[in-house]
């Protein structure tokens, strides 16, 4: 199972490349990997389990982050208790295709699994966006989302860019964001 020492930290290159698409039909290697990363999720989301193994709850994982330079990422948005979760995926090649005007941003701020200081300010998203991508299973899937599922999936496509949430954060006012941007709470 995936740990919190098989996460790779800022500063690791691997984490400022721009991943490689994956190639289908998927290795069973990377088709593995797909499924210890959505496992990391489910394991994390899991406070018996989370506690046992100091893991970090995450909702979203990308696999440069476990040090693969792969365009695949997990994503795990919970529901309400005792629902289903708002979206559970693994992308695979995902392409935002289009997003809204609209900005939006998380009224905390963001983290990331692979950052370990807290850094202060809002991170500007859009909204709304649609994203094209392919399942482990090589099935093309279009898909729209909003609000926090859709920042979520955001912070996630950077990473296969070898972008982290702090380098949308405007430096001089970390506070400063539109004033018709939607916050998310
Ligand atoms: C960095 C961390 C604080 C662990 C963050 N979790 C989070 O924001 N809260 C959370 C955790 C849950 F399990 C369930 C829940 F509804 C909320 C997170 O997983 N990520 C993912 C990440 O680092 N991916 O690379 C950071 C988030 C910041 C904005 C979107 C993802
Ligand atoms: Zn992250």
């Amino acid at each position: 199972m995936i740990k919190m020492n098989d996460i790779t930290r800022d500063g690791n290159p691997v984490l400022r490349k721009r991943a490689e698409k994956a190639t289908f039909p998927l290795s069973a290697d990377h088709k593995e990997l797909g499924n210890k990363m959505m496992e990391y999720l489910i394991n994390s989301q899991d406070p018996e389990i989370a506690e046992k193994y100091k893991l970090r709850a995450g909702v979203g994982l990308a696999a440069p982050q476990v040090g693969v330079s792969l365009q695949m990422a997990a994503v795990l948005v919970p529901g309400a208790k005792d629902k289903p979760p708002l979206f559970k995926e693994i992308l695979v090649n995902p392409v935002i295709v289009s997003e809204s005007v609209q900005i939006a941003a998380l009224e905390e701020g963001e983290g990331c699994l692979s950052v370990d200081k807290e850094i202060p300010g809002y991170v500007p998203r859009h909204d709304r966006i649609t994203i094209k991508y392919q399942t482990v299973d090589g099935e093309n899937k279009k898909i729209r989302l909003k609000d926090y599922p859709a920042i979520v999936c955001q912070h996630e496509i950077d990473h296969l860019k070898g972008t982290l949430f702090y380098d949308h954060i405007n430096q001089k006012e970390p506070l400063k964001i539109d004033d018709d941007a939607v916050l998310i709470g």
